[in-house]
């Protein structure tokens, strides 16, 4: 494992930032969202259900089904009110990201972002689009904070409200975040949060649909737990997700720089080493996790993360250190929602047309899809 030093030396602007965030993300305040989680998955059983056929089943895709949930379930939770505005500038982003994959596939010169390319220009006015809506949502609601009006239940209000704390705190000369860094922390949401959650939560089903006694295990679960009050103590749902987020985990690896001269594993680096840490090959060592590491196996979650393996820090999906993932309870929450809700409503198997074939597109994605057959429970 890497050393404390690794990750410690932080830039001032992101300890700052992280201070006002943490709080923002803490459990007790995510349960608030809760409501929001469930309308969105709501409307995308409902949609499932009304398109079952005479025999009462459905096979499609779930792979966009569940991008346009994660999709939809950031927009809501972000800026609540907002929603349409907000949906407008998760649109963007996505097209910002295809944008970003598109050009990161093409041979890289340096200083090609800055040509004035076709995708590069459509790249600058999207984010001229989203910079001017986020500041627009931003502006009315401080402004509303100020005349009184108490914080929506959402991140936008959350965040808002943590650094107006921090500013009151710390007096004039700490002045919490500017607007132009939450807009760029509301853009940095959807980033992080929406392609990762997806991606678990079709992993999830494609390989409940594999292994159909855990499906009827986590079904048992949520059949006599009511979802919205009961998500978080899903004891088999929980174990079902750390699993599979050990065999997919939706960030294969994430990198660390060394900012002195340090002794890692008896190598001595020197500073200014970029290192990879290789989640994916971390979760499938066998000599951590046992002879059995590449099958689907919850029930070593069942002592908790700690006693799962032989090394009690190689669980790693959400990194690890002072940067580790700020969202994980939000993501966590969301998809114990999501698959409450699905596997409430439906049965679920592999369509023949489905191939298995995990691909990394930056995070590990199904690369042909992933057809599913759903039929009413
Ligand atoms: C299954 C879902 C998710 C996975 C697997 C995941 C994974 C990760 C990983 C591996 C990192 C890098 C951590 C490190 O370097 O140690 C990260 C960072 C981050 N994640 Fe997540 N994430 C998920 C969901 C979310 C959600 C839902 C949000 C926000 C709503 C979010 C926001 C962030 C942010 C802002 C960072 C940067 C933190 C920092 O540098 O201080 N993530 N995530």
């Amino acid at each position: 494992m890497l050393g404390d030093g690794v990750a410690s030396h932080e830039g001032e602007k992101w300890v700052k930032h992280r201070r006002i965030l943490n709080p923002a993300f803490h459990l007790e305040k995510l349960k608030r969202m809760l409501p929001a989680f469930s309308a969105c998955c709501e409307e995308l059983v409902s949609r499932w259900s009304e398109s079952l056929g005479s025999d009462a089943s459905l096979e499609l895709d779930v792979w966009p089904e569940l991008q346009n949930l994660t999709g939809d379930v950031i927009s809501r939770t972000a800026f609540s009110s907002s929603y349409h505005e907000g949906r407008r500038i998760f649109q963007l982003q996505a097209e910002q990201a295809e944008l970003v994959m598109t050009n990161i596939q093409k041979i890289m010169i340096p200083g090609y972002m800055s040509l004035p390319t076709r995708s590069n220009r459509k790249m600058r006015k999207n984010n001229k689009e989203v910079e001017s809506i986020l500041r627009d949502i931003i502006g009315k609601r401080i402004q509303a904070m100020k005349q009184g009006e108490s914080t929506k239940d959402d991140l936008l209000g959350l965040l808002l409200e943590s650094n107006m704390r921090e500013t009151e705190e710390n007096g004039q000369s700490s002045t919490g975040m500017t607007i132009a860094d939450v807009i760029e922390e509301c853009k940095v949401f959807y980033f992080a949060g929406m392609e990762t959650t997806s991606v678990l939560l079709t992993w999830t089903i494609v390989v409940l649909s594999m292994h159909p006694e855990w499906q009827n295990r986590a079904r048992e679960e949520v059949l006599v737990k009511r979802c919205v009050t009961f998500v978080r103590y899903m004891v088999q749902v929980t174990m079902i997700l750390y699993e599979v987020l050990r065999l997919y985990p939706p960030a294969i690896s994430f990198v660390r720089k060394t900012y002195k001269e340090m002794e890692i594993g008896g190598i001595t680096y020197p500073a200014g080493v970029i290192l990879e840490l290789p989640v994916l090959f971390i979760h499938h060592d066998p000599d951590i996790w046992g002879s059995d590491v590449h099958e689907f196996k919850p029930d070593r979650f069942s002592e908790g993360i700690s006693k799962a393996s032989k090394d009690p820090g190689a669980f790693l999906p959400f990194g690890w250190g002072p940067r580790i993932c700020i969202g994980q309870n939000f993501a966590l929450l969301e998809a114990k929602m999501a698959l409450c809700m699905i596997l409430q409503r439906f049965v679920f198997e592999l369509a023949p047309s489905y191939t298995h074939a995990p691909h990394t597109v930056i995070t590990l994605h199904p690369m042909h899809g992933a057809q599913i057959k759903l039929r009413s429970v």
